[in-house]
């Protein structure tokens, strides 16, 4: 059984076809890239996984469970966090707290507690406050907690978007262009700190244009084109692919490589 199991999934938009039949399978560690050229349905595939659109037709079993019909919240709960293309960070709040929206997803305290700020709502809130602070550290933004996100550089502003995913409890990260944006240096840092969340067990699904970064990262490839699944394999195999060639490193995509 694949930890993610996207079977057979369609997105119709009125009469536009946006994902076509698409089946993922994702095996707990690895990390997955999606490819494609614009409009390929990306994006839409990870609203469909992150219950932003509802599917036309197929299903998405996480863990053996169906997840489909769950929304965003409750995707969140099982396990599936994601980034943004466009970076949506709370820019007046201070890094840390961004941190700590991320985990109040899973608060087990009661209104009652938190009214009455009772033991059990302080407790919660150090152990929260301290693996916050474990995060922040793990990406390299704890000296850094106490700034404003929206004073962060672009790259430290990924890095907390990653970190509020993470601090979700999160076991798949779905990263929308993470190395959008980033010089080679930030780029760079940031792969390989994908890559060390992968060893310490996540398992990451990427949507990324830069062809450099995704043959360096990615265990597997999926690539999409026009809504439909026209390759999957390692990078190797994905690099040597006619099919992918002519759709879309034929497109000017290999100037990025
Ligand atoms: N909410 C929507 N309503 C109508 N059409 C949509 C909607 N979202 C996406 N589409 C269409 O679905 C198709 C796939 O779009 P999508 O954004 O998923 O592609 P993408 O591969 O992520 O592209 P890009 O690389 O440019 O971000 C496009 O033709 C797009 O215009």
């Amino acid at each position: 059984m694949a930890f993610l199991e996207v079977k057979n999934i369609t997105k119709h938009f009125g009469g536009l076809v946006a994902v076509d039949n698409v089946s993922v399978d994702v095996k707990k560690g690895e990390i997955v890239s999606i490819i494609g050229p614009n409009g390929a349905g990306k994006t839409t595939l990870f609203n469909m996984l992150t219950g932003v659109y509802t599917l036309t037709e197929g299903e998405i079993l996480f863990e053996g469970k169906p997840i489909h019909n769950l929304t965003p919240q409750e995707i969140v709960k099982a396990g599936l966090a994601r980034t943004f293309q466009n970076i949506r960070l709370f820019g007046d709040m201070r890094v840390i707290e961004n941190v700590l929206v991320g985990m109040h997803i899973n608060t087990n305290y009661r209104f009652f507690d938190l009214i009455f700020r009772t033991k059990k709502f302080r407790e919660e809130e150090i152990s929260k406050h301290e693996k916050a602070i474990e995060i922040l550290d793990s990406i390299g933004l704890k000296e850094k907690m106490h700034n404003y996100a929206v004073n962060l550089p672009y790259g430290d502003q990924r890095r907390l978007e990653i970190a509020r995913a993470i601090s979700t409890n999160a076991k798949i990260l779905l990263l929308d262009e993470p190395a959008a944006g980033m010089n080679a240096k930030e780029s760079d840092k940031l792969l390989n700190f994908i890559k060390e969340l992968r060893d310490i067990g996540y398992t990451i699904i990427l949507i990324e244009h830069d062809m450099s970064v995704v043959m360096n990262i990615s265990d597997r490839i999926y690539v999409l084109d026009h809504g439909k699944k026209i390759a999957e394999g390692l990078p190797l195999e994905i690099a040597n692919n006619e099919r992918v060639i002519e759709a879309y490193l034929g497109k000017g995509v290999t100037n990025n490589a």
